[in-house]
């Protein structure tokens, strides 16, 4: 963990509640986490396209974002413009925590009861990151408003996508698109934002899986899968014929023929993101 960290290490490495790791049903809830650019889409989408190859049911969801209020929150949050002004940030942790709120009511758990993968960009962790140790809020208060909300519901495994923000900042470039509100906040946030996850992923190696995002997509997507193997003989998933998308994130059909491993992986086509 770097000097850096800007909050309370000990709310940062703080212990979920209890009973904060339950799990409704035998679905598998997967979380990728990481800075903006790090790759967290490309992955989630290679190792939804794996699942699907077996058979299994995904849904492959995001937050903010993954039902039609979480749209609209979205929106307001990355591209509010002047039309929002300045965000305070208890305001922005209250919304992030609306949206989970709505979006693990509608999406997640009833996925998870019917026994599928949740395969999901961005979960509890990306707030206590970036309310917490970038915006300085108390981790420990943030977290409790996200437990709050989704009443104890967290991930079996979070994927942490560890990248430089310097790094970041150019595949964003090279991606296109304006950055968005946090995208376009200096290098000392991003920085701190990262160190943030570091510190969450330091205080829980169970749940947390952490890789080297600067690595090709293929030596990544075979290190998910080597990971997420282990989950799937463990709770046996429900066996299902077709993806289902939650959201219209939508579930990628670029399988590949050896399920995912081959170190030929290229990124799978990204779904647009106009908000
Ligand atoms: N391992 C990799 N090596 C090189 N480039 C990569 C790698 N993974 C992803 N990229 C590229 O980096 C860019 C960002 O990737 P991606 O959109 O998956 O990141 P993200 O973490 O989901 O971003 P955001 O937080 O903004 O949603 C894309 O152009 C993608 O093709
Ligand atoms: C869930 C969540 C997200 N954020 C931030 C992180 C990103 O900058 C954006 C989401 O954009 P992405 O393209 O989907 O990565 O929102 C946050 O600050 N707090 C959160 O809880």
């Amino acid at each position: 963990m770097s000097d850096t960290v800007a909050t309370s290490p000990t709310a940062l490495h703080a212990a979920p509640a209890q009973g904060a790791a339950e799990q409704p049903s035998n679905g598998i809830f997967i979380t990728f986490e990481g800075g903006d650019g790090a790759g967290k889409t490309t992955q989630a989408e290679l190792l939804s396209a794996w699942f699907i190859a077996q058979g299994r049911e995904v849904v492959r969801t995001r937050e903010p974002g993954g039902t039609p209020l979480g749209v609209e929150v979205r929106r307001l949050l990355l591209h509010g413009g002047e039309e929002i002004g300045a965000v305070d940030p208890r305001a922005e942790a209250l919304l992030y925590a609306a949206d989970r709120a709505q979006h693990v009511a509608t999406v997640v758990r009833p996925a998870l009861a019917r026994g599928a993968i949740v395969v999901q960009d961005r979960y509890i962790d990306s707030s206590l990151a970036y309310q917490g140790a970038g915006r300085v809020l108390d981790v420990a208060e943030v977290r409790g408003l996200s437990e709050w909300a989704v009443e104890g519901l967290w991930p079996t495994l979070t994927v942490l996508l560890d990248l430089d923000p310097t790094l970041a900042a150019e595949r964003r470039t090279a991606r296109g698109g304006n950055a968005d509100r946090l995208e376009a906040e200096a290098e000392t946030f991003h920085r701190a934002v990262r160190d943030g996850f570091l510190a969450l992923a330091d205080a829980e190696p169970e749940r947390y899986l952490v890789l080297d995002a600067a690595l090709p997509f293929g030596e990544l997507h075979a290190a998910i899968a080597a990971r997420v193997s282990l989950l799937t003989n463990l709770t046996g998933a429900k066996q299902h014929g077709a993806s289902a998308s939650a959201d219209g994130v939508g579930a990628s059909a670029s399988d590949s023929a050896d399920g995912g491993t081959s170190s030929d992986i290229t990124a799978p086509a990204q779904p647009a993101d106009e908000s």
